[in-house]
Parts: C-alpha cells; sequence; structure tokens
C-alpha cells in the first residue's frame, strides 16, 4: 500500500486584452493616425516545485484557478497590462496529469522545477500598429486570444519523516490529532487504528513534516500477532521514529519491559527498523499516576542515554518542546535557532 495524496484542481489561463481601436484626434483633420494600443497578454498557468511542501493539502480547499486576464488596449497607443501568472507551488515528487484522459503532463521532481501548463491567450492587436495605412486599419477592436483551461489530476506519493509506534493504546491517534489535521479514530480499546494514517504537522508556519500513525504493535508482531507488523514497512522509510510509552498501565503492566519488547520486535522484523533513531515518548502526563510514575521511568531512560520526552497529547502539554526535538531531527536545528 502507498500512501498518495491526490487532488483534482481546474485550472485556467488568462484572455488575451482586446486591441484598441482609436484616432488620434488633429485640428482640422477629423480622423487623425490610428492610435489603439494590443491588448495585454494573458496570464500562464505554472507549476513549480516547492522543497517545502509536503503535501497537496492546500490545493484542496481551492479546486478553481484561475490566471488573471490581459488588459485591453487604450488610446495613445497604451498597451493593456499583462495579466498575472497563476504559478502553483506543489512539493517535489508530484505528477500532473489530465484527469480526463490520465496523461502525465508533468512530473515535478527537482526543487525549483518550473512549467509552463497552460499558456495565457494573446492580446488583440490596437489599430495603432496599421499607422501607415489608416484605411486598413480595423475598424473593430481585435479580441485578445481565447484562454485555455483543463482539469487536472495531481498525484503524489507521500513519504512519511516521522513513524509513530507504540503498543495499541498508547495515544498514537490521539497525538497525530493534536499534532495534524488528520482525525483518525480514537478509543479507549486496543486496535482502533486498522489501517495507517497520515498527518501532515505544520512546524511554526515555516515548514511541514509528515507524520505516520500506524496500528499498534505487540508482543509476536515480527511473527503476525496483532496487526501492526503489516504495516512496519510503511515506517521503514520514516527518518525517526516516536516510540510512545503509557504509564497509566501501572501497576498492571509494565511499560519499560513493554518498550524493550516492542524494540525486540522490531529488530525481528528488520535490522534497519531497529537502527533507526528513535525518540521515547512518555505520553498521558496529564494523569496522577503516570506523573507518580514519571520521575523513576526518566530516571532509567537517563541511565541508558536515551532521550525521553513527557506529553500528554490529551491537553498538549509537552508537544512544542517535542516538535522543536523533531525539528532538529529532520532539519538539524529547531526553529529558534535559524
Ligand atoms: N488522559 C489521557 N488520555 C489519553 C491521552 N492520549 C490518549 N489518551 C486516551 O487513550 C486511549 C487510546 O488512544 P488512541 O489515540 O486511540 O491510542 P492508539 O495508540 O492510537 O491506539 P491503537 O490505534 O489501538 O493502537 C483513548 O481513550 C484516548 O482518549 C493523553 O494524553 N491523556
Ligand atoms: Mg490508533
Amino acid at each position: 500500500m502507498q500512501f498518495i495524496d491526490e487532488v483534482k484542481i481546474h485550472v485556467q489561463s488568462g484572455h488575451g486584452g482586446a486591441g484598441c481601436v482609436s484616432f488620434r484626434r488633429e485640428k482640422f483633420i477629423p480622423f487623425g493616425g490610428p492610435d489603439g494600443g494590443d491588448g495585454g497578454k494573458g496570464g500562464d498557468v505554472i507549476f513549480t516545485v516547492d522543497p517545502n511542501l509536503s503535501t497537496l493539502m492546500d490545493l484542496r480547499y481551492r479546486p478553481h484557478l484561475k490566471a488573471g486576464r490581459g488588459k485591453n488596449g487604450m488610446g495613445k497607443d497604451r498597451h493593456g497590462a499583462n495579466g498575472d501568472d497563476l504559478t502553483i507551488p506543489v512539493p517535489p515528487g508530484t505528477i500532473v496529469k489530465d484527469a480526463e484522459t490520465g496523461e502525465i503532463l508533468a512530473d515535478l521532481t527537482e526543487p525549483g522545477q518550473t512549467v509552463v501548463l497552460l499558456k495565457g491567450g494573446r492580446g488583440g492587436q490596437g489599430n495603432a500598429r496599421f499607422t501607415t495605412s489608416t484605411n486598413r486599419a480595423p475598424k473593430f477592436a481585435q479580441p485578445g486570444e481565447d484562454e485555455e483551461e483543463r482539469w487536472l489530476r495531481l498525484e503524489l506519493k507521500l513519504m512519511a519523516d516521522v513513524g509513530l509506534l507504540g503498543f495499541p493504546n498508547v495515544g498514537k491517534s490521539s497525538f497525530i490529532t493534536k499534532v495534524s489535521a488528520a482525525r483518525p479514530k480514537i478509543a479507549d480499546y486496543p486496535f482502533t487504528t486498522i489501517k495507517p494514517n497520515l498527518g501532515v504537522v505544520s512546524y511554526k508556519n515555516y515548514r511541514s513534516f509528515v507524520v505516520a500513525d500506524i496500528p499498534g504493535i505487540i508482543e509476536g508482531a515480527s511473527e503476525g500477532a496483532g496487526l501492526g507488523h503489516r504495516f512496519l514497512k510503511h515506517v521503514e522509510r520514516t527518518n525517526i521514529l516516536l516510540h510512545l510509552i503509557d504509564l497509566s498501565w501501572i501497576p498492571d503492566r509494565d511499560p519499560i519491559r513493554e518498550y524493550e519488547t516492542l524494540n525486540r520486535e522490531l529488530a525481528l522484523f528488520s535490522p534497519e527498523l531497529a537502527g533507526k533513531e528513535q525518540i521515547a515518548v512518555i505520553n498521558k502526563i496529564d494523569l496522577p499516576v503516570v506523573r507518580e510514575n514519571l520521575p523513576s521511568v526518566i530516571d532509567w531512560f537517563k541511565e541508558r542515554g536515551i532521550a525521553v520526552f513527557p506529553i500528554s497529547a490529551a491537553t498538549g502539554e509537552g508537544i512544542p518542546t517535542l516538535l522543536d526535538e523533531i525539528a532538529r531531527h529532520l532539519w538539524g536545528q529547531a526553529e529558534e535557532e535559524w
């Protein structure tokens, strides 16, 4: 299974402005020479690759996009202004197809890559172009060229930057809900999540990253127990894993033992996955039982040199600090250091 982000949009280039018919007024000559300016060119529809984008989400809210119309020419040989180009920024890896035929029109991969997809209409000629032979000058305004329009399908294979790892019920889906617009089902029973969800996290309005919420992993997952193993491959290409830990189970269950169990399952499934960087995250610190057990568990991680971040997916406590840490992993630095 692939995560595919897809949107269908309608784009239109700009109509060319009309050429102007106008005559210079001169004393004693009823009609001076023709002096109508050309119409402006309509705007083009341009796609450009913006490496700071990671989804097509923004376009979902703007399915109809139009470039500017060229302005009409005016007297005294003044040309109409060209219509504004419509530049649509898309993330690297976006494929632009004709929505009807499926024909691939552009494969946008390189940051900064730019493609003019639809040309704006040329402006009509003003009659000033015919100054030398007044008789042949058009008597009527020459219309600008028509715009072009097209339904497009944009497709992007999404790559998750951050994978969420954890036993069922630790709050993975709650976390992705808190930090992104994703709305997976959340419930107080295991295996609420049965397929992976992706959420896009806007980091301090500068950048975004994609988080994958996968079903909970349990002991024996590498041999097929539970659901999670089928989805582990989806976090194989992430940059980093957030390993969520739930201390609210104490004293019935031992979260540290489960943390180690999960890492063992990971190693059995794929050594590459096990070698991936992890951030340990203790969730649900809004609960008294979790607060109570927090210090000793934090000590356990510290003794082993493992960074650990206490958060509450419910109240949001601790999440900004965690996002800074993720930013540091993904881009080498957090926002305030830029
Ligand atoms: N008090 C508190 N409850 C939380 C917090 N995060 C999650 N929960 C609760 O824990 C339960 C499980 O949350 P989910 O987000 O569905 O957990 P999950 O890890 O996605 O579970 P699976 O999809 O089954 O693997 C729900 O009842 C949540 O409301 C938290 O920070 N504080
Ligand atoms: Mg879930």
